[in-house]
């Protein structure tokens, strides 16, 4: 079956129908990864968005649950050049067309993908319509795509009740405001016990349940539209409980704190965007999937200072706060998909917490 993407700009690509058969408008965004296709559909930061994929096969190595970053794909739709037809892996238990099917999630394949991605580059990103609708009346269309918001979406992906993962050392409270599998499971494997709260938890309860380090996660939309979360995150900055943010939380702690936040053109999403540690000058190649940035430039140096800096647009990568045992950062260290590089930031997280209890 015939399907078409119609882009905010009038740009229309006819493919073919993939997944669902469902009219969807949504956010266009593009991912370079080459690999890791199950991580990024299934990495909640990624809801309010349809996801073009730039590597030109996809699926190839079919759907091992495993590697699943949360219980279900989030996007809104996904956009494909080719779509495996036989995958063959000996740990694949399902293909991408039917899981796709399965979580009712409408694609395109069969277009020039690369096209696609030079037009969001250079106009930056825009709504688009995925629709097998081929008598589409696009002057009907455009005002659509083009009064499109993500709006709160972390409401939606964040866990509904509190959950912890057992461990023998520290004690971590995990804050979802869409958070991927694999930053519970890195603390978890250093040690850590790792209780899950819910996005919308008060500061006071996290508090009393007294954790030796509160982690905040990644998530989707736009960071303003947190207004209650930064609220809290304001009274968990002044608790002096060390804090490590990834990526909406590293971005919530600036707001938090004076700082502005605005949308990138394209945004950063992929698995080699290289960042400058700027303690140490090392680079590390790092996992990314982020639309806003915030404006390290209009934060007070006497509150936080840039502790990362991306090498290819020296956008802000990281900061670190003045006085506090907090640093959060822009990237992803808990990578899945991408490169393990910056792993090593959860071991900096676990000796911060030691130095904070024995202080
Ligand atoms: N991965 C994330 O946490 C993304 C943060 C935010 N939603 C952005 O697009 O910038």
């Amino acid at each position: 079956m015939k399907a078409f993407l119609i882009l905010e700009d009038g740009h229309v690509f006819t493919g073919t129908s993939i997944g669902a058969d469902r009219e969807v408008i949504s956010e266009i965004v593009f991912n370079t990864s080459m690999t890791g296709y199950l991580e990024i559909l299934t990495d909640p930061s990624y809801a309010g968005q349809a996801v073009v994929m730039t590597y030109p096969l996809i699926g190839n190595y079919g759907i091992c649950y495993e590697d699943m970053e949360s219980l279900k794909p989030w996007p809104d739709g996904y956009i494909v050049r080719e779509l495996s037809r036989l995958p063959s892996n000996f740990r694949s238990e399902d293909s991408i067309q039917h899981f796709l099917e399965k979580h009712n999630i409408p694609g395109i394949a069969g277009i020039d993908t690369r096209a696609l991605t030079k037009i969001l580059r250079e106009k930056g990103t825009m709504n688009g319509m995925i629709t097998t609708n081929a008598n589409y009346n696009i002057e009907e269309i455009l005002p659509r795509l083009k009064s499109y918001t993500t709006g709160k979406v972390v409401e939606k992906v964040t866990c509904a009740d509190k959950e912890t993962l057992s461990g023998e050392g520290y004690k971590v409270a995990l804050m979802d405001f869409g958070a991927k599998r694999n930053i519970a499971r890195c603390l978890n494997e250093r040690g850590c016990e790792v209780t899950i709260y819910p996005a919308r938890t008060k500061a006071e309860q996290i508090i009393a349940d007294a954790p030796d380090g509160i982690m905040l996660s990644n998530g989707p939309g736009d960071p303003k539209e947190c207004r209650e979360i930064i609220d809290e995150i304001k009274k968990l900055y002044q608790s002096d409980i060390p804090i490590f943010a990834i990526c909406l939380g590293h971005q919530l702690m600036a707001l938090a704190n004076g700082a502005d936040t605005h949308k990138m053109k394209y945004g950063h999403r992929g698995a080699n965007h290289p960042v400058k540690d700027l303690d140490s000058g090392r680079v590390y190649i790092s996992s990314q999937n982020h639309g806003y940035v915030v404006d390290a430039g209009a934060m007070d140096p006497n509150v936080a200072v840039p502790a990362f800096v991306n090498v290819n647009d020296g956008t802000n990568e990281g900061l670190k706060y003045i006085g506090k045992n907090i640093f959060t950062v822009q990237f992803h260290p808990e990578a899945s998909p991408g490169p393990q590089d910056s792993n090593t930031l959860f071991d900096r997280f676990i000796s911060m917490m030691e130095v904070a209890k024995n202080a």
